[in-house]
C-alpha cells in the first residue's frame, strides 16, 4: 500500500456561530387563516391500531369533498363566509360584550368583581364563581366563552379562593396562548371540533359523489439520459430555490425520545439527518451557483418545529455551528398545539398530572402553509427572484437523491405544483396519488390519505379495496410528501386562503358505539391538502420515482416494524440506514464500479438485504453525473463486507479493489485519485436486540452497530494531487 501525501487529523470544529432566528407570527394578526377548512381531508394519527371503522376521520360538515372545481366562484362566495365568521377579533370583540356593573367598577385594579349578581353568567359553575376574583377582564371574558362552549368541567375541581390560586392563573395563561394562536379563537376550535366529531360518528363519507381512479404523471428512470438532463435543470433551478422541512412531529410511532432530526442518518459516519439535510442544499447552492459563474445565492431553509421539537432543534443547530450554513440562511417557524379533546361533545381535555392544565397536541403539518404566509418570508423571497418552495419531512435519508430531478421536472413541465411519489405497496402507511371524478364532472388529482384509499375504493366497485395489481403494487403512487411549489401561483393562492388548510379529526374510539375515546384526540391538518383550493386551471403534477432511490423513511419503532406485513417497507431506524447502502449500492453500480450482492439479515425481527455500507458527502455525489465523473472505467470492485465512506468533493475512484474499510477524507482543493487494492479485517456488524437498555437509544431501534476491527483511514489537508494506491 503506498498513501501518497498523508495527513492525519481532523480539522478542529468551527466555533459557535450566533443563534438563529425564530420567527413566531401570531395568528391574533394574521386572523385570515382559517383552520375551518372548506376541503376537507382524511388522514390517521401516528396509532393505526384502531379498525377501519373506528379510524375513519372526519371533516367539517357544509363544506363537501373535494372543492368546487368549475364553479370556482360559488365556492369562493361560500369560502369568504366561511373566513369570514372565523374573522371577528373575537378578543376585541368579547371585551366589548356586556361587562357587568360590578366588573367595571374595579377594571381599573385589573380584577373582576368577585361573585355578586352580575356573576350570574357564572352559575352554571359553582367552583368558578367562587374564583372570579381572581380573574382579570380578559379572563372572565375567556372563562364565559369556555362555559358558553360547554367548558365548565375544566372548573369542577377547583377549590375555593385562596388554594392553587397561581395555578388558576396559569390555566388562563393557557387557555389565552390556545385562544389567540387558533383563527378566530379557542370557541371556533370547538365548534369545528363539535362538527368533525359529529361527522366521524355518523360515519360521513368525505369522498361521496367521487370515483377514484389511476392518475399519470412522469415516471422517472434512474439514470437515463432523461433522468440525467432533469438532473441539470433541476441544479440550474436550486439557486431559485426555498427549502422547507416540517420538523414539529412528534414521531409518536417511532418512540425515539430526541427529535427526528437529531437520529444517524447511518452509522457509518454518524451524521444526523439534519446535518445530512444541510450539507445537501449547500452542495445543490454550491453546484447551482458554479454555473452561474459568480453568484452569492445562499438558499433559504425553513424549519418548523413545534413546543416538542423546537428547542432541541435550535440547540442542534447552534451546537454544531449549523452544520457549516450561514445561520442566517436558516429560519424557523414554530407552530402552536393546539387543544385535545376528550369526548364526542368536543370538552377539552385536562392533563391527567395537572388539572391546571389542557392537554396539547401538535396540529399537523399542514400549519406550514398559514406560518409561511403569516411570517411575510414568501413576499420576501419572491423579490429577490425566488421561483420554487420544496417541502419535505424530517426522516427520508434518500431524499436527496431525488431532488434534483423532481425539480428540474417542476422546472421544464411548468408544474405549479409537483408532488413526489414511489410505487406504492398496498396497505403501506403513505397515502395515494388519485383521479378523482365527482358525479358532476369535477376531476382533480390529489392525495388520498392511506386509511381512506381502501374505503374509498371499496365504495366505489372495487370489492377487495387498496389492493395490489399484477405488478405487485397498488396501482396509485405512493405520495412521499415531497412537495415542490412554484413560488408565484402559491404566494397568490396564500394571498386567497391565507394557508387555510382543511382539517379533520381522527379518534380512536374504544369500540363501534364510537361513545368514548381510547385517548384523546385534536383537530389536525396536512400540508399535502395544499392543492384542495386550487382552481381547476392550476398545473398540478406528479413525479414518480424507485423507492430505492428516493424513500425510506424512519417512523416505526422495532416492534412495529417486525409485524408489517411481508413485503411491506419496515419504515423503521434498521431499513431507512440499510436502504442508503442499498441505493449508494446501485447508483455506484450503475456508475460501472462492480459491488458485490447483498446478504440477507435480520435485526430486530426484520428481515433486510445488507449491501456494502457505500456512503459519501453530498459535495462528492449530489446528481448522478457527478458519481458518473468521479468513478472511472469499470474497473473498481467493492466486496460484500466493505464500509466504504467518501467525504470529500474530489475523490475519484478509478481501479479500486475493496475488501475490508475504507474511509477517505480531503479538503476541497485535492484531489485525490484511490486506485489498487485495498484489504483488512474491516468493521464486523453486531446484532443488538432493541430491548438490550446497556446500549443507546440510537443503536438499540436500528438492532446493529459496527464494530471497527480494523480500517484505512486517510486524510487529504493539502491542496494538490494525490493518490492513495497499492
Ligand atoms: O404537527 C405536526 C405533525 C407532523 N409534522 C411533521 O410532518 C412530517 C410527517 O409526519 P408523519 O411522519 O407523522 O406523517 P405520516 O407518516 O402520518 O404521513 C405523511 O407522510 C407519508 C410519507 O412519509 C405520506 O406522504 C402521507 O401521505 C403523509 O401524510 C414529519 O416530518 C413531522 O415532523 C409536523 O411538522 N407537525
Amino acid at each position: 500500500m503506498r498513501i501518497c501525501r498523508l495527513d492525519q487529523g481532523a480539522s478542529p470544529p468551527p466555533s459557535l456561530l450566533p443563534t438563529v432566528e425564530l420567527l413566531q407570527p401570531t395568528h391574533e394578526s394574521d386572523s385570515l387563516a382559517p383552520r375551518t377548512s372548506l376541503h376537507p381531508s382524511n388522514r390517521p394519527s401516528s396509532s393505526r391500531d384502531a379498525t377501519a371503522a373506528e379510524q375513519t376521520p372526519t371533516v367539517l360538515p357544509g363544506h363537501s369533498l373535494p372543492p368546487p372545481r368549475d364553479d370556482d366562484t360559488d365556492h369562493r362566495r361560500r369560502f369568504t363566509v366561511a373566513v369570514r365568521l372565523l374573522l371577528l377579533p373575537v378578543p376585541r370583540a368579547m371585551a366589548s360584550g356586556a361587562v357587568d356593573a360590578a366588573a367595571e367598577g374595579v377594571a381599573a385594579l385589573g380584577i373582576s368583581a368577585g361573585a355578586g349578581a352580575g356573576d350570574d353568567w357564572a352559575r352554571p359553575s359553582a367552583p368558578l364563581r367562587r374564583n372570579l376574583r381572581l380573574l382579570s377582564d380578559d379572563q372572565v371574558e375567556l372563562a364565559k366563552m369556555l362555559l358558553n362552549e360547554g367548558q365548565g368541567h375544566v372548573f369542577e375541581h377547583w377549590p375555593e379562593l385562596g388554594v392553587d390560586d397561581d395555578k388558576k392563573k396559569t390555566f388562563f395563561d393557557q387557555v389565552h396562548r390556545l385562544h389567540s394562536s387558533y383563527p378566530g379563537g379557542l370557541a371556533s376550535y370547538i365548534q369545528n371540533a363539535k362538527k368533525l366529531l359529529d361527522d366521524s360518528k355518523a360515519g360521513q363519507n368525505p369522498y361521496d359523489g367521487f370515483t377514484p381512479s389511476v392518475p399519470s404523471g412522469e415516471v422517472l428512470t434512474f439514470g437515463d439520459d432523461n433522468f440525467l438532463s432533469l438532473e441539470a435543470a433541476g441544479v440550474k433551478e436550486a439557486r431559485n430555490a426555498i427549502f422547507v422541512l416540517v420538523a414539529g412531529g412528534l414521531g409518536e410511532r417511532l418512540g425515539y425520545k430526541g427529535i427526528k432530526v437529531a437520529l444517524p442518518r447511518e452509522t457509518t459516519t454518524g451524521k444526523c439527518f439534519l446535518q445530512h439535510y444541510i450539507e445537501s442544499i449547500l452542495a445543490l447552492q454550491e453546484a447551482s451557483c458554479k454555473l452561474e459563474g459568480e453568484c452569492h445565492t445562499k438558499i433559504p431553509f425553513v424549519i418548523m418545529t413545534s413546543d416538542d421539537t423546537n428547542a432541541l432543534t435550535i440547540k442542534l443547530l447552534e451546537s454544531n455551528s449549523y452544520f457549516g450554513m450561514e445561520p442566517s440562511q436558516v429560519k424557523i417557524l414554530k407552530q402552536e398545539k393546539v387543544a385535545c379533546l376528550a369526548d364526542n361533545d368536543a370538552r377539552l381535555a385536562l392533563d391527567p398530572n395537572d388539572k391546571y392544565k389542557i392537554q396539547t397536541k401538535p396540529h399537523g403539518h399542514g400549519d406550514v402553509h398559514s406560518l409561511l404566509y403569516s411570517s411575510g418570508l414568501l413576499e420576501q423571497w419572491k423579490n429577490t427572484g425566488r421561483k420554487w418552495v420544496l417541502f419535505f419531512q424530517d426522516t427520508n435519508g434518500l431524499l436527496f437523491n431525488a431532488i434534483p430531478s423532481a425539480l428540474g421536472v417542476s422546472a421544464t413541465k411548468g408544474y405549479n405544483v409537483n408532488s413526489l411519489a414511489v410505487p406504492r405497496k398496498a396497505k403501506e402507511a403513505i397515502g395515494g396519488i388519485t383521479k378523482l371524478t365527482h358525479v358532476d364532472g369535477r376531476t382533480m388529482v390529489i392525495n388520498v390519505e392511506y386509511n381512506q384509499l381502501d374505503p374509498l375504493l371499496r365504495a366505489t366497485g372495487h370489492p377487495d379495496g387498496d389492493a395490489n395489481s399484477e405488478t405487485g403494487y397498488s396501482p396509485y403512487p405512493g405520495n412521499i410528501n415531497q412537495l415542490i411549489l412554484e413560488l408565484g401561483p402559491y404566494i397568490e393562492e396564500l394571498k386567497k386562503t391565507h394557508g387555510a388548510i382543511s382539517e379533520f379529526v381522527n379518534p380512536k374510539y374504544t369500540d363501534s358505539t364510537k361513545t368514548a375515546f381510547k385517548s384523546s384526540t385534536r383537530l389536525e391538518c396536512m400540508m399535502q391538502d395544499y392543492p384542495k383550493t386550487l382552481p381547476p386551471t392550476a398545473k398540478v403534477g406528479f413525479t414518480v420515482m424507485d423507492t430505492w432511490l428516493a424513500y425510506a423513511p424512519v417512523k416505526n419503532n422495532p416492534e412495529d416494524a417486525a409485524k408489517v406485513p411481508k413485503g411491506n417497507p419496515f419504515h423503521s431506524a434498521t431499513s431507512g440506514e440499510m436502504a442508503i447502502y442499498r441505493a449508494n449500492s446501485l447508483i455506484l453500480r450503475k456508475a460501472g464500479a462492480q459491488i458485490s450482492d447483498p446478504v440477507i439479515s435480520s435485526f430486530n425481527g426484520q428481515e433486510v438485504e445488507v449491501w456494502p455500507r457505500i456512503t459519501w458527502s453530498p459535495r462528492w455525489g449530489l446528481t448522478f453525473k457527478d458519481v458518473k465523473h468521479k468513478v472511472h472505467g469499470n474497473s473498481s470492485s467493492v466486496s460484500q463486507r466493505s464500509v466504504l465512506v467518501i467525504n470529500g468533493q474530489n475523490i475519484i475512484i478509478d481501479g479500486l479493489s475493496l475488501d475490508g474499510a475504507l474511509i477517505v477524507n480531503s479538503v476541497d482543493e485535492a484531489e485525490v485519485k484511490v486506485t489498487g487494492h485495498v484489504e483488512n479485517k474491516g468493521w464486523t456488524i453486531r446484532h443488538i436486540d432493541h430491548k438490550d437498555t446497556s446500549e443507546n437509544e440510537e443503536t438499540r431501534i436500528r438492532g446493529f452497530k459496527f464494530e471497527k476491527v480494523e480500517q484505512l483511514e486517510v486524510n487529504y489537508t493539502e491542496p494538490g494531487k494525490h493518490c492513495l494506491s497499492s
